[in-house]
């Protein structure tokens, strides 16, 4: 899978070298591409010169804040989106981000992350790829604002490639983790048995495994009740 990230602030995305997923880049499963979205905004639209490489604008109507160019940002997404692959637009406006729709990132040839900043990029582009074809996601992480789509495309990024087949080491961990089975996560403990008085809750120790497995769903249902009631199925 190829990842590219267009942004202004693409000194921001350095980090991807050295994280988990620097090792997946190096096992060829993922490139990744950093693009500044100014070397798309030296030239306005009558072709002279931008010295100023401007990517923003006052928004039509009206309004607090700047909006993106559309003409900066179509430079930008023709030189990098290729055939079949997805357009991904961080914003709080966006569908809800899953491990679900993660997962099904996780099967595209190529992810496009259009990192936006301001109060956000001219509705014209996630137009203009939707009727050329393209797969366009306008996508939220949750409901907050952040001040760029930044911090949610790596987060997005890191959700997704550690789904690809062969990147994370074991397998079995990605079956188990939270949200995998639509349910919370069970509560996990390690060595030492007892640690400040707490002690671990003995079925773990018993070795009976068949006890241990129904106890770790009866937590899973019990934690998503109590914290996640609405990701639990109509009968609850
Ligand atoms: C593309 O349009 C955007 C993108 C972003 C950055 O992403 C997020 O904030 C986010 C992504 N998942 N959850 C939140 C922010 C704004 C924005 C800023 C100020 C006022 N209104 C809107 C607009």
């Amino acid at each position: 899978m190829r990842i590219d990230l267009i942004t202004i602030f693409p000194e921001f995305f350095s980090v991807l070298d050295v994280s988990l997923l620097g090792k997946a880049r190096q096992a060829e499963l993922v490139q990744t591409r950093v693009h500044d979205l100014r070397d798309y905004a030296a030239f306005k639209a009558d072709g002279s010169p931008d010295v100023h490489r401007t990517v923003d604008d006052a928004p039509f109507g009206g309004g607090a804040g700047m909006v993106m160019k559309p003409d900066v940002w179509g430079k930008a997404i023709d030189d990098v989106l290729e055939p079949g692959g997805v357009l991904v637009i961080p914003s709080p406006a966006g569908t809800l981000f899953t491990q679900a729709l993660a997962a099904d990132l996780a099967t595209a040839p190529q992810l496009v992350f259009a990192c936006g900043r301001y109060e956000g990029i001219d509705a014209r582009v996630a137009e203009h790829y939707a009727a050329a074809g393209h797969r366009v996601l306008e996508v939220s992480l949750g409901d907050y604002v952040l001040n760029g789509g930044e911090v949610a495309a790596f987060a997005m990024t890191e959700a997704v490639t550690r789904l690809i087949p062969g990147f994370m080491g074991n397998a079995q961990s990605i079956v188990e983790e939270s949200h995998a089975d639509g349910l919370l996560e069970y509560p996990s403990y390690t060595r030492p048995a007892t640690w400040r008085g707490h002690d671990v809750p003995d079925i773990l120790l018993s070795g009976h495994h068949a006890r241990i497995e129904e106890w770790r769903h009866e937590q899973q249902l019990q934690r998503t009740r109590t914290r996640r009631p609405d990701l639990l199925p109509p009968e609850g």
